[in-house]
């Protein structure tokens, strides 16, 4: 579990992104969202230990990930969205990097290559970013580290790639780890996320499961406007709202609906889950 307590961070002194934010992550597929600039890498960055807060206390399955000592830094992998290169092949990459990760399955990496369509005789210097991106992406899957946190994965990527990410996650994340993404492109990840997380200007907007969400919102698509609409879009075909689910439809949350909604009108939102 990722635990921040009371976290406050800024690059500037006079200037905090993060004042006195608390946040926790447990175990399934966390998909993080939030506008450009407002500090999502930040956060993970955080979360690694890669800097460190100016008040509170960020750790990682009770470990302090600031310290970043052997036991804590083979516990998780983070993907950043640019990565500087090495001039050597992707196989002899994985085979010296690896080394620090004790669950690192060498199998499902070469099938996670050929699944993306890449090479491992390829140097990592020498290809376009795209496939960088799917070389580095096939190696932290087959990683099994308790944590894994991706900024931006399917950045670069095109849709068949998309596609074979889907199916990757789909059979390497299982119950006991976490898999936070950061995305602006909450459609590649819908059907895969068990939990959101908003973060807002300085603030943790929303940070639940999805089926905590689909139990207290209703998203529909209507001909008219709906009367107990907490937040609704005009579209062409009619109206796609957001509704407080009061009879506990089933259903299933439009990620970017629900995110536009939070923007807009974050209180009403935020007073569904009290
Ligand atoms: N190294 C840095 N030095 C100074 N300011 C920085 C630095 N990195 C980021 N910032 C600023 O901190 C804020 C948060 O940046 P961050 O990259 O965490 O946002 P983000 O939510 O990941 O954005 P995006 O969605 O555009 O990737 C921004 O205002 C950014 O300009």
């Amino acid at each position: 579990m990722i635990k921040m307590e009371n976290i406050s961070y800024g690059y500037n002194p006079k200037l905090p992104i993060f004042n006195n934010i608390s946040l926790e992550i447990g175990n399934g597929i966390y998909g993080l969202l939030g506008e450009n600039g407002v500090g999502k890498t930040t956060l993970m960055h955080l979360f690694c230990g890669l800097l460190f807060p100016w008040k509170g206390e960020c750790s990682i399955d009770g470990m302090n990930p600031a310290k970043r000592e052997p036991a804590v830094l083979s516990h998780y992998f983070f993907l950043p969205e640019e990565m500087q290169m090495p001039s050597e092949s992707i196989s002899a990459f994985a085979t010296r990097h690896s080394a620090f990760y004790p669950h690192f399955n060498h199998k499902e990496f070469e099938q996670n290559l050929e699944e993306l369509k890449i090479d491992r005789k390829q140097k990592l210097s020498a290809i376009s970013y795209g496939q960088q991106k799917k070389a580095m992406l096939a190696y932290a899957f087959a990683l099994h580290t308790p944590l894994l946190i991706l900024d931006e994965p399917t950045n670069g990527l095109d849709i068949t790639s998309r596609q074979a990410l889907k199916r990757i996650i789909s059979r390497s994340i299982d119950d006991d780890s976490t898999l936070l993404i950061s995305t602006h492109q909450a459609h590649d990840f819908e059907k895969l996320l068990d939990h959101l997380i908003i973060l807002g200007e300085s603030e943790v907007l929303l940070n639940r499961s999805l089926d905590e969400i689909s139990q207290r919102l209703l998203f529909a698509r209507t001909d008219s406007l709906p009367e107990n609409s907490i937040y609704s879009e005009q579209e062409l075909p009619g109206y796609f709202s957001v509704l407080p689910n009061e009879e506990e439809e089933e259903n299933t949350p439009d990620i970017e609906l629900l995110y536009k909604a939070m923007l807009q009108v974050p209180e009403k939102i935020k007073s569904m889950f009290k």
